[in-house]
């Protein structure tokens, strides 16, 4: 599996003129195993959609080593995701295959086939024909795993895969993260459990607006790297009134 590392370069991602991401550069290596962690606002899921097209980016430039963003698989966070759609779960499944079936063409056997076998890969044997509706948010998460199995993208790109799913579940669908990385595929999660990030990830981007740092997962996550990430998020929830305060004073 031969892959172009994924590079920004002085990235600045921003939401009307606030910015929200501010000259991020470096790169994920292909192959590598990566977390994003670092406070609320940091950035971390703008950053993801800005990789997956969703959003432009305000200056610098994101060079996905040659891929097409449809060739990424993408799992945003839970609560962007509506499960209201009259799907069953092989449906949802199959959705990851639709490069294969075509998104309106009949639906190939052989793709049924592996649906079935993701499935059973995320211990969900049994539940196709259930309506994604009816399933537990850790039922779901398995399910969209499963799909992504099924896609089989070089490049698979978490947004909190494990928030509200409990220790079994979660437990289970990280064990397919370390599959998907001895295969050699890029993975990259935001995640928010430092513990988890230490025992699973090599890598960290640690993200407040700018990165505070990227690179292995001990130093990144240093016990001074996460003070000036708390002292970041500190000044940015500070920014506007100690602007306001700062015209009223000259006033
Ligand atoms: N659609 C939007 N419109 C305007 N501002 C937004 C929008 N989405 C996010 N923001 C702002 O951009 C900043 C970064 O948000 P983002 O969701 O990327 O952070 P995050 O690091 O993923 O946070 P969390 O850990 O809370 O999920 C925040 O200040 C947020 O309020």
């Amino acid at each position: 599996m031969t892959l172009a590392p994924i590079r920004f370069n002085d990235v600045s991602i921003a939401y009307d003129r606030h910015l929200a991401v501010r000259h991020l550069s470096g790169s994920f290596a292909p192959g590598s195993l990566t977390a994003i962690a670092g406070p609320n606002g940091a950035g971390k899921s703008t950053l993801l959609k800005a990789l997956m097209g969703e959003l432009r980016v305000a200056a610098g430039s994101i060079d996905r080593g040659g891929l097409r963003v449809r060739d990424v698989g993408y799992l945003p966070q839970a609560v962007d995701i509506d499960r209201r759609f009259p799907l069953t779960v092989a449906d949802t499944v199959m959705l990851g295959a639709w490069r294969e079936t075509g998104a309106f063409g009949s639906i190939a056997a052989a793709a049924a086939l592996r649906a079935r076998k993701a499935l059973t890969a995320v211990g969900l044997e049994g539940f196709e024909r259930r309506h994604i509706g009816s399933l537990s948010a850790g039922q779901f998460q398995r399910v969209l795993f499963a799909r992504l199995l099924l896609q089989d993208a070089k490049v698979i790109v978490l947004d909190e895969p494990f928030t509200a799913i409990d220790a079994r579940t979660t437990r289970d669908l990280l064990e397919i993260v370390r599959r998907w990385h001895g295969d050699g595929r890029t993975v990259i999660a935001v995640l928010h459990d430092f513990e988890q990030v230490r025992t699973h990830f090599p890598q960290t981007l640690l993200l407040a607006r700018g990165a505070v740092d990227w690179g292995p997962t001990e130093t990144a996550l240093s016990p001074a790297n996460l003070l000036r990430a708390r002292a970041m998020a500190e000044s940015w929830e500070e920014e506007t009134p100690v602007k306001a305060r700062r015209a009223g004073e000259r006033s």
